[in-house]
């Protein structure tokens, strides 16, 4: 793997321990990201950070204000001049309501804006998802994207909900005060002060510790939560063949492992609080007796060592906060860190820069291609070249794991070929626009697919705009209307909901109107090898014939019946075509492996 290669995109997703130079790479990308969501914001952010120096500003006088009220208030009210004491108690009403105020609409306003980022950013995760190609999700798989929809980003939502708040408070709390306390006195004030060296020591040290913990952490919820995805998804053949207790046991493991980094991340954030604390005690105690001696010796007022006592703790507080906010910095930039990365994958089959128009037609021309899924998978199509003239229908057939469905595959587009061109009338495919070619070539796969909604909306997904008539037409057309009308709701009827679960010779009839519908050129059928009964099998059959008139036509046939109406029979074999003829001159040639199948087929029948 080349420099380049081994951070770019998801590529380091799943490395517990980087290098340096592509932790800063990745570090910022994140900044990067970041700051593109936080950008369109900027006059509120700038907003919040006002309100929240003017917050702190109020915060600060209250102990000034108490310093004021003992040393000079109290001893001129004792000699009858209340003034100075009432106008220090007026102040600390005032500050005290000042500071609640602005703190309130501190975080109403920084909670919108968390809001609008978040939002923004699930739209474009989800967005961008949807167009990466279907190579990036067989290997990313669902469960991944949505533990970063998820997980990750519940992490950032807690950083930006909480943690810049916390995070403002801490830095201008600990300046601000930091400041009054050198004025008040500056040789107390240095005291103070040496106390961050150690304080920077060890916020260092939990910076680091926690960036690699939360690394491990976000990693291991999101193979739980793979793993919760696939198992749900897998369900029917969980429980066809007892998996169960194996799932239970990879899952506890799972579990475990986050675990134990989850308990590492909090034995950071123990030490860290602890360690700021005893720093902060400490403090405190030279402090208070240090200036307990210069107030016996009269070179420090009694006002000025309370307002210290009372200074130093608002000092220490925020620094707690700031462990929290470092862990939530942290989970969330081990999470921006993972979201960066698939919004910095591309899509591997891209949209031309200059794309032609596909004339009519729909002849296909497979020009010296070669094939193979990634650069370390074996080739799958070494050499392919194959003419189909428009409107012919092809049915191709050929052991399991022969390259069917990857041919298949090249004419919808969902890959490139390595070498050599897929051509759809003439054009190359990569010429062509994602949406012509979603128009014009139409992919109708085994699993059926139903989307939640009516089943008039799944056929709909043919054409958008279609009317409630052109659907029902369709439907009618190849055969779906009866089953459908007869529906608790008809085509209303919700396809997840009970009684709107349909068989599965009732969906293939479903994905057929869906293809019929939408009209393409070319139908590319990767036909369901589960057997139908006998009236199903011919539903789907006359159907099919329905659907195939007049359009070019690859079918991945494993039905006879299916096999027997198409013009042109191609045996695959190792990415080769082994033979190429109509079903009858291939069954006449007698001795090829189609004419085995064939007896195969007729003797399977009897
Ligand atoms: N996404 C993928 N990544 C890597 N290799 C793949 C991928 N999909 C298929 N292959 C490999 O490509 C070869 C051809 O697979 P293909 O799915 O095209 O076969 P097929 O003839 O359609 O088989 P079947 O009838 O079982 O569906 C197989 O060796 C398979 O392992």
């Amino acid at each position: 793997m080349s420099d380049e290669e081994s951070w770019r995109g998801v590529a380091a997703e799943d490395t517990d321990e980087l290098d340096s130079q592509v932790r800063v790479r990745l570090q910022a990308r994140s900044r990067r990201l970041l700051g593109s969501l936080l950008r369109p914001h900027l006059w509120r952010c700038l907003f919040a950070v006002a309100i929240v120096v003017a917050q702190n500003a109020a915060a600060l006088v209250g102990p000034l204000l108490i310093a004021i009220a003992i040393d000079d208030g109290i001893p001129s009210a004792v000699d009858g001049h209340t003034a100075t004491l009432a106008w220090c108690v007026g102040g600390y009403v005032v500050s005290a309501f000042a500071n609640s105020g602005l703190l309130l609409t501190f975080q109403r306003l920084s909670t919108r804006i968390g809001q609008d980022v978040l939002l923004d950013l699930r739209e474009r995760i989800f967005r961008h998802a949807q167009r990466l190609s279907l190579s990036f999700h067989e290997s990313y798989t669902s469960g991944k994207i949505i533990s970063r929809l998820t997980a990750d980003v519940d992490t950032i939502n807690d950083l930006l909900d909480d943690g810049l708040n916390k995070l403002f408070n801490a830095v201008l709390t600990v300046g601000g005060v930091g400041t009054m306390m050198l004025i008040l006195d500056v040789p107390l004030g240095l005291l103070v002060m040496a106390g961050f060296v150690p304080l920077f020591l060890v916020t260092r040290w939990f910076q680091r510790s926690s960036r690699r913990t939360y690394r491990v952490t976000r990693a291991a919820i999101a193979r739980i939560i793979v793993q919760f995805v696939e198992t749900m998804n897998g369900m029917r053949a969980v429980q066809a063949f007892r998996r169960e207790s194996r799932n239970e046991s990879i899952m506890d493991s799972l579990n475990g492992r986050y675990r134990d980094a989850d308990a590492k991340a909090y034995v950071a954030i123990a030490t860290y609080t602890a360690s700021v604390r005893a720093i902060g005690n400490l403090s405190l105690a030279l402090v208070l007796g240090i200036g307990a001696w210069r107030v016996t010796g009269g070179t420090l007022e009694i006002g000025v060592l309370t307002a210290f006592t009372l200074y130093l703790r608002r000092f220490y507080d925020p620094l707690d906060d700031l462990a929290m906010v470092t862990n939530s910095y942290a989970s969330a930039s081990a999470a921006l860190e993972k979201i960066s990365g698939v919004l910095e994958e591309a899509p591997s089959v891209p949209d031309p820069t200059t794309p032609k128009k596909l004339p009519k037609g729909g002849g296909i021309v497979f020009d010296n291609v070669e094939f193979h899924y990634g650069p370390d998978t074996p080739v799958v199509l070494p050499a392919f070249d194959l003419t189909i003239p428009p409107g012919q229908t092809v049915a191709l057939v050929g052991a399991t794991g022969a390259g069917k469905s990857t041919v298949a595959k090249l004419v919808a587009r969902f890959y490139d070929p390595s070498t050599g061109a897929v051509r759809l009338s003439g054009v190359d495919l990569r010429d062509v626009t994602d949406n012509e070619l979603r128009q014009r070539v139409v992919m109708v796969t085994q699993e059926n697919f139903l989307f939640a909604g009516s089943v008039a909306d799944n056929i709909a997904l043919g054409r958008p705009d279609a009317t409630r008539a052109e659907i029902e037409s369709a439907a009618a057309a190849v055969g779906a209307h009866e089953f459908i009308v007869a529906l608790p709701e008809g085509y209303d009827t919700d396809v997840r909901k009970r009684g709107g679960r349909l068989s599965a010779g009732q969906r293939q009839l479903v994905a057929f109107s869906r293809a019929f519908l939408a009209d393409p050129t070319v139908l590319v059928l990767d036909e369901a090898t589960s057997s139908l009964d006998v009236p199903g099998e011919r539903a789907v059959q006359a159907a099919l014939e329905t659907v195939l008139a007049d359009r070019t036509a690859l079918i991945i046939a494993h039905r006879l019946s299916t096999v027997l109406i198409a013009d042109r029979v191609l045996v695959i074999d190792n990415g080769r075509i082994a033979e190429d003829g109509t079903p009858d001159e291939l069954i006449a040639a007698g001795n090829g492996e189609f004419a085995t199948l064939h007896q195969a087929w007729v003797d399977s029948l009897v």
